[in-house]
């Protein structure tokens, strides 16, 4: 794929955007090979799920630089010849609203967002280190507007999120709104997130959500009829809509071979693996420690319910808010599923959830992995639980990333 800020050394993110696609593809297979094939000597190896080459990313998280009038919306890029990072007031942006990792929509919505930066005054944030303590008068000096994250729906929709210092600008962001809804006519979720800290993190805890609708619809082709998801502010989604969809029907088929009468959906989110697997007399627990994530799962577990088909395959499902670990270390033994979900973040289930789920009586683990390393550590703790399956899902073309799928079976 050919990317101009790339070619001009602005950004270099995209850390294998001079290997064709193809080969990258041919390198994680080999990668995640190098790492399975000790725990997995009988396993069968399903071709990699590739993905579109740019385009596919959902989830654009920009940070904002430059001025009211004149605002970046991009990454802080390498200072002028000259300067030094302490002796500079304000980095330089580099604008990357054309990314070429976007979709058009995405691209498209920066624009209106930038205008809306100017019209509702919001002072990029100063970024660089500050010398000695900050006073309160140094930190009003230094801004309002940190990042800017924007979402984008199959059908669209956007939700942007803005990431402030304090709230001092939320008044003229609620008068200007009426504005950006009509320069924006697909804005289904505008928000602000509050960071105060004078530090590099991306967002802080309180959200305030200003539009009517708090959460973004994202139908997937994975149920008949689609799945809707509904996405809050800070709930998890994967980054590449159609790989999570084969993701997700993935792992329905292999469920489905195996037919079992229950199972768990560990770190399930807002419920992509639990409500695509979900099917008639199958018992479905979804366990998230995210509070927000697990009430979005609820609403489209009810709507689900009310669809054709629906009550049958939706009896049995329910959600509930807590750590992954202390649930399955907690639970009556009776209360076992035959199968298991995880789809853990980068660190992976940890060897406390591995120890028990080796000792557990559930007969399969199907284990989503964004991190094969993790994973092959995990493996190492669970040897009766041996890979029958396999499958590499391009989530992250263009970087070293990947997402594997494995269908665990007990030996
Ligand atoms: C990789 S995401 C997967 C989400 C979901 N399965 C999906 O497909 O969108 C990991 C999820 O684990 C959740 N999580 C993180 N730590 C957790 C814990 N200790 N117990 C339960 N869930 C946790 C995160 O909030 C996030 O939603």
């Amino acid at each position: 794929m050919q990317c101009h800020h790339y070619d001009a050394g602005r950004c270099r993110s995209c850390t294998l955007l001079d290997v064709a696609y193809p080969v990258q593809v041919a390198d994680k297979e080999r990668h995640v090979r190098g790492l399975l094939e000790p725990f997995a000597p009988d396993a069968a190896w399903l071709p990699p799920v590739t993905s579109a080459e740019g385009g596919f990313r959902n989830k654009a998280k920009m940070v904002v630089t430059g001025t009211v009038e004149e605002p970046v919306i991009g990454i802080v890029g390498a200072l002028p010849q000259g300067y030094d990072r302490v002796g500079h007031r304000g980095p330089t942006g580099v604008d990357l609203t054309d990314c070429p990792l976007y979709p058009p929509t995405l691209q498209d919505a920066f624009g209106p967002l930038a205008e809306l930066v100017t019209r509702a005054r919001l002072q990029p944030y100063d970024l660089t280190p500050s010398r000695g303590r900050v006073t309160p008068r140094d930190a009003a000096g230094r801004g309002e507007l940190k990042h800017l994250i924007v979402t984008v729906s199959p059908a669209g929709a956007l939700m942007v999120r803005l990431v402030l210092r304090s709230q001092e600008p939320v008044a003229r962001l609620r008068k200007h709104l009426p504005w950006l809804q009509t320069a924006l006519p697909n804005l289904a979720v505008l928000s602000v997130n509050l960071q105060p800290e004078h530090k590099a993190v991306l967002e802080g805890e309180r959200e305030i959500v200003l539009t009517e609708r708090e959460t973004l619809p994202m139908t997937l082709p994975v149920r008949p009829g689609g799945l809707t998801l509904h996405l809050r502010p800070q709930s998890f989604f994967q980054t590449n809509t159609d790989v999570a969809a084969a993701l997700y029907r993935q792992a329905a088929q292999w469920i489905d071979d195996v037919a079992p009468a229950s199972l768990w959906d560990l770190y399930c989110g807002v419920g992509g693996f639990a409500l695509t697997c979900a099917a008639p007399g199958r018992a479905v627990t979804g366990i998230e420690i995210s509070a927000e994530a697990v009430a979005s799962a609820q609403v489209t577990r009810a709507e689900l319910e009310a669809t054709d088909g629906g009550p049958a395959a939706m009896a049995g499902v329910r959600f509930a808010a807590g750590d992954a670990t202390a649930f399955a270390l907690g639970c009556d033994p009776a209360d076992v599923p035959e199968l298991v979900i995880v789809n853990p973040p980068r660190r992976g289930i940890g060897p406390a959830l591995a120890d028990w789920l080796e000792s557990s009586s559930a007969r399969w683990v199907l284990y989503s992995s964004c991190n094969a390393d993790t994973l092959a550590r995990d493996l190492e703790r669970m040897p009766s639980l041996r890979p029958a399956k396999v499958r590499l899902l391009d989530m992250f073309p263009q970087t070293r990333h990947y997402e594997v799928l494995t269908l665990l079976e007990r030996h």
